[in-house]
């Protein structure tokens, strides 16, 4: 891994302001382009600080928050010799020109089981298979259905593969995943490093302030952990990623201070289901 990407070793700079500001909490709708998808993309710099060095405005949770339909444990690590692995096959095959950062691919509908091929490379395949390992497991037997429906059963869509490239800084504006595009189900991974991903619940505020209910939830997501988006975690709440170079993470003993964790480069990869017709050019919203 570390003959792949660069990390930054010396002073932590990042821009002011380090909490979010209003404007990221934009329609959905306004964050993707012409391709429908949300492109990672850079903060703005504008004055510089060293973050690390501030005390922790928030510090961001290791644990699975109460989001219904949201399955996150931070024990649950794909091994590291695979995550590397597929880490070096996404840089060599997506990633070569300086200012790549996305690569999309289609797995088709419908695949026959003993197919070498479906669409995805077998990289991605394998990848499919050590998660699907990994979540049985963990997840209620519908949700697990959901993300790997068995051969006979299978729904009539095709998976869609997307694989983000964030350099530190960089991140994603809070969304929720195109809902005439994507099914439910959402699987991902984090690769070659850590970093906090925010979710916030948009709708129902009343509601929530009168039940006494959290509406927004920093969850550190670490290298070679798997992240599921179902039901209301998917539909109901957004996900983004700040554009810092590192940031505060409670401590991972008991007892133990916030710790300030330094991003490198992190690949993600996202599987989803596209609707039916969602792969028709112009037929989407
Ligand atoms: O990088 C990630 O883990 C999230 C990516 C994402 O939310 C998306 O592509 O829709
Ligand atoms: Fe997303």
């Amino acid at each position: 891994m570390a003959a792949i990407v660069q990390r930054p070793q010396l002073a932590v700079l990042t821009s002011l302001p380090s909490e979010p500001s209003s404007d990221d909490t934009m329609s959905p709708n306004s964050l993707f382009d012409e391709s429908g998808e949300p492109s990672p993309a850079v903060t703005p710099a504008s004055i510089t600080v060293r973050d690390s060095l501030l005390p922790p405005a928030s510090i961001a949770q290791r644990t699975a928050p109460p989001i219904p339909g949201l399955y996150f444990d931070p024990t649950l690590r794909l091994p590291p010799e695979f995550a590397t692995s597929v880490l070096q096959q996404c840089m060599a095959t997506f990633f070569t020109q300086p200012d790549a950062n996305q690569a999309m691919l289609f797995g088709r509908a419908h695949a026959d089981p003993a197919s070498t091929s479906d669409g995805l490379p077998p990289f991605l395949r394998a990848l499919l298979a050590h998660v699907d390992a990994l979540l049985r497991p963990l997840l209620p037997p519908a949700t697990h259905g959901l993300l790997f429906p068995p051969p006979s059963g299978g729904p009539p869509c095709a998976r869609q593969a997307i694989v983000n490239l964030y350099r530190p800084g960089e991140g994603i504006a809070p969304h929720v995943d195109l809902l005439r595009r994507f099914g439910d189900g959402i699987v991902g991974v984090s690769l070659g490093s850590g970093c906090v991903m925010n979710f916030r619940r948009e709708d129902e505020a009343d509601a929530d302030a009168e039940a006494g209910l959290e509406r927004t939830w920093d969850v550190f997501l670490p290298e070679g952990s798997v992240l599921v988006l179902s039901g209301d975690a998917r539909y109901r709440w957004t996900h983004g990623i700040e554009g810092r170079v590192g940031e505060w993470v409670e401590g991972e003993g008991e007892g133990t201070g916030a710790q300030w964790v330094q991003r490198g480069v992190r690949v993600s990869i996202t599987f989803r289901w596209l609707l039916p017709g969602a792969d028709i050019v112009g037929g989407m919203e």
